[in-house]
């Protein structure tokens, strides 16, 4: 039996994880962890969730319960992963990681702060957006330099980060594929007189709108034809699954910085 820590255990996330949990089989429960000073802290985990009580007190600091679980997954904020990231390497506990936002000088460190340790790191657990990134790469090698390539995303009011980590992934794959540096040929959002489109660029548009879960829309346009790929998220379970399907893939791993192509067995397609 693999016990789960969840970190973030009240937001979104968190909830939907504790949930996940509790439906995997060959899983458990081992620890959640809320923000310290709470006044959740010391209340029932599964209640929490909604899943009825499950006898998990929620604890106010991932140090304290570092006895209770085999490995962390943490969908919370940029700073808080990586230090979430030290209490489990002192620990020797594997990590899996959802959280998105982080800045090239966090992405480096997480990479450093991974090395000891097996993580897996991805800002989309789900099945769909990893198959996605697959078929962006073939699109990318038939459709590419003759394409206008534009990333739209859509997720809800409270989203802080953006353009979402998926876009941005997307839209490294697209440009790893076509030889380009999306550091520089990105552009985020047209506004004014911007003249007309660079060929070489990827576009990114962000929407922030109500409950939307997440969606993602690829566009390759041409001249005559457009082709576009879409995913759309409609339940934040997806995530969570995968997040516990990395989970128990990281069991069998040595330490390592992995991401879900590597759960998923996705890396030898096309
Ligand atoms: N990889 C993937 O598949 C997915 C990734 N995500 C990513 O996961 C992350 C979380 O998303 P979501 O669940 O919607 O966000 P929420 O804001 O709902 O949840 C974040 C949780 O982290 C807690 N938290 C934040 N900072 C601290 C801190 N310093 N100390 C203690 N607790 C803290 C918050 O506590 P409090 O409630 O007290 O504020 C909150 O409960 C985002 O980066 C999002 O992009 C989301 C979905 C899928
Ligand atoms: O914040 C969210 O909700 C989501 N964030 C992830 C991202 O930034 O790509 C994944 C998913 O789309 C939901």
């Amino acid at each position: 039996m693999t016990r789960i820590a969840i970190t973030g255990a009240a937001g979104r996330m968190g909830k939907v994880l504790i949930e996940a949990v509790t439906l995997t089989e060959g899983v458990s429960l081992g620890a959640a962890v809320v923000r310290p000073g709470s006044s959740l802290v010391g209340s029932d985990a599964g209640e929490l969730a909604g899943v009825g009580r499950n006898g998990v007190a929620l604890a106010g600091d991932l140090s304290e319960v570092t006895d209770d679980f085999d490995v962390l997954i943490d969908f919370t904020f940029p700073d808080l992963t990586l230090a979430n990231l030290d209490v489990c390497r002192n620990a020797g506990r594997s990590v899996v990681i959802g959280t998105t936002g982080l800045s090239d000088s966090e992405k480096l460190q997480l990479e450093d702060k991974a090395s000891g340790i097996p993580v897996v790191f991805a800002p989309n657990m789900s099945v769909g957006v990893n198959l996605v990134l697959q078929l962006l790469k073939t699109a990318s090698r038939v459709l590419g330099d003759d394409s206008d390539i534009e990333i739209v995303e859509a997720h809800h009011r409270h989203k802080k980060d953006a353009p979402s980590g998926t876009a941005l992934r997307m839209g490294e794959v697209v440009a790893d594929t076509l030889g380009r540096d999306l550091q520089e040929c990105a552009v985020y959002g047209r506004e004014g007189f911007t003249g007309e489109r660079a060929r070489e660029t990827i576009g990114f548009e962000t929407i922030r709108g109500g409950d939307i879960v997440g969606e993602h829309n690829v566009m390759f346009a041409a001249l005559g034809e457009r082709v576009e790929i879409s995913h759309k998220a409609s339940s934040r379970m997806t995530f969570a699954k995968g997040a516990v399907r990395a989970a128990l893939w990281l069991q069998g791993q040595g330490p390592g910085l992995y991401d879900m192509q590597d759960v998923l067995g996705l890396k030898d397609l096309a």
